[in-house]
């Protein structure tokens, strides 16, 4: 399904429906923009679609906004995922694919969602490392690291993430003298999840350590994660990255 998206110089957008049947939207959808954009094609699909029941609309999102104020962290503050979640759903679409959400909430909040796996991802990421031993870096990231280490025939070594005043305190589960390590986790925000965790497996005598992001978001500390981490595998969910120092993995053009 073809549309056209125009840009307003004050920042509307506006979107213009060009060939008939299914909609299809991939999208970042990772600012509000995104979210407009969306809108704004779903609203001229509609229009288009009153009479016909038989043509579906899907929408794919490669890295929602939001997603990890899952919660109300605080009274009196705005739990900013459920606004995102009540705009997506006032579009109406069949299904709504996510990319490796960063909870299930953006599952339970968004109708028709499920998550799209980051599986064939971090598979590409241990196959060129060589067989590593996976790490998963917090409780949140545990489940989804565990099952795919199961799919991998990959040891798992847990290890927890508690956070200080914002700064990441770490205990690591599990043996990796002289291992390869892959970190797996959903997103990198600036880093110092890593930076903690890599420095202490190479404390405890990893050989080497990578690291895997579906969302390399990295809007600070970037260069600091240098001194700790061998290589970064991720998508270009969040945005592309010239850098030796990372593979980045196409989702979207
Ligand atoms: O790059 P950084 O700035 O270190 O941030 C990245 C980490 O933060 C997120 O978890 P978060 O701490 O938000 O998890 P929570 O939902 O359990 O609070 C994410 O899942 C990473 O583990």
């Amino acid at each position: 399904m073809q549309y056209d998206i125009k840009k307003f110089k004050d920042g509307q957008v506006a979107a213009k429906i060009l060939e008939e049947g299914d909609l299809q939207v991939h999208i970042r959808g990772n600012s509000y923009e995104d979210l407009f954009t969306i809108a704004a094609i779903k609203e001229a699909w509609d229009a288009e679609n009153t009479k016909s029941k038989m043509n579906t609309a899907s929408l794919t999102i490669y890295c929602l906004i939001g997603q990890r104020s899952d919660r109300r962290f605080n009274p009196k503050e705005s739990f900013d995922l459920k606004i995102i979640a009540h705009f997506i759903n006032a579009m109406r679409f069949d299904t709504v694919q996510i990319l490796h959400p960063h909870s299930a909430i953006s599952l339970a909040l968004i109708e028709n969602a499920k998550a799209l796996p980051h599986f064939p991802y971090v598979k590409k990421a241990f196959d060129a490392i060589g067989n590593p031993v996976l790490v998963s870096p917090d409780a949140g990231a545990y489940k989804t690291t565990h099952e795919i280490a199961e799919k991998l025939n990959a040891d798992l070594v847990p290890s927890n993430k508690v956070r200080v005043k914002g700064a990441p305190q770490i205990s690591i589960q599990g043996d990796v003298k002289g291992k390869d390590c892959l970190i797996v986790d959903d997103l990198a925000d600036g880093g110092r999840t890593f930076t903690f965790l890599a420095a202490e497996l190479k404390a405890q005598g990893a050989a080497k350590v990578f690291l895997y992001v579906t969302h390399a978001q990295f809007n600070y500390g970037f260069e600091e994660l240098k001194e700790s981490i061998d290589h970064i595998y991720c998508t270009n969910s969040f945005k592309d990255i010239e850098d030796g120092f990372v593979t980045q993995f196409t989702v979207i053009k």
